[in-house]
């Protein structure tokens, strides 16, 4: 009898998820895909990033929204869930973003205070406080306006009132920080979903990414024809 060909076991399939607000949604979904982390993800006091899945051929890193798009885009992980947002912000050539999840629903939009929303001007040059630079500009550029971006990662509502910049562009759901903060929403940029992404390369070599995105499709359709 001849010996079996020795197979290289491959690596398990790396799941990028944010740590913050889309997690609580997205959970219950990845379940249904098969995407379930052991008992220490949820254990408040551990300070690991990577766990271990019940399917031992997945394991799941808990990174910041912006970081999934990075680690997926790289080939670092091979699929994740993110917010439109960060998919359109980066626009990464490598990552590919086939499902939409219809969970984490919010926009981004441009808010100022609400005095100077009353009396508008044209103007040509305007500094805007935002996360997202590349979506600001883009969005002024197409009215013809050039934004000089200040780039902050949190309390862009502060950005007005202290001079820092005449505009703000941020996520908005209730409303409840603009209102809370002096600042009405002015215009909407891009209204947000949290999407299933895939790194293109593994998603043509790797038939473990397609069977996940087949999985994760069929469950939205399921979803959506209840
Ligand atoms: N009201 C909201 N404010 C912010 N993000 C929201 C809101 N509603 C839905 N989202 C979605 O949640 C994403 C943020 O996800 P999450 O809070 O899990 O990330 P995070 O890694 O904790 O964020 P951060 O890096 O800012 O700490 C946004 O990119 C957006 O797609
Ligand atoms: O319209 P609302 O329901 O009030 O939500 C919008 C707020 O939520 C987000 O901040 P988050 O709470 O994620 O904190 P952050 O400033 O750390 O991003 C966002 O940046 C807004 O500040």
């Amino acid at each position: 009898m001849s010996a079996q060909p020795h197979l290289p076991t491959p690596l398990p399939l790396t799941f990028a998820v944010p740590k913050g607000r889309i997690l609580d949604e997205a959970l219950p979904l990845m379940a249904a895909a098969g995407v379930v982390p052991d008992a220490e993800f949820h254990d408040k006091k551990s300070r690991a990033l990577s766990f271990a899945c019940v399917d031992s051929a997945m394991r799941i890193i808990r990174v910041r929204a912006f970081d999934v798009a990075t680690f997926v885009a790289h080939g670092a992980a091979q699929a994740g869930i993110v917010g439109s947002d960060v998919v359109e912000e980066f626009a990464y050539p490598d990552l590919y973003a086939p499902v939409d999840l219809d969970i984490g629903h919010c926009r981004l939009s441009v808010a100022e205070p609400a005095e100077q929303a009353e009396r508008p001007t044209a103007v040509s040059h305007l500094r805007v406080a935002s996360k997202y630079p590349s979506l600001t500009r883009r969005h002024f550029e197409g009215m013809g306006i050039q934004a000089e971006v200040v780039k902050l990662n949190g309390a862009m509502e502060l950005a007005p009132g202290l001079g820092l910049a005449s505009r703000i562009v941020d996520l908005v759901s209730t409303g409840r920080t603009l209102k809370d903060n002096g600042l009405v929403e002015t215009s909407v940029i891009l209204p947000v979903t949290a999407r299933l992404i895939v790194n293109r390369a593994a998603l043509k070599t790797d038939a473990r990414v397609a069977a996940l995105v087949e999985r994760f499709r069929a469950l939205v359709a399921q979803r959506d024809a209840a």
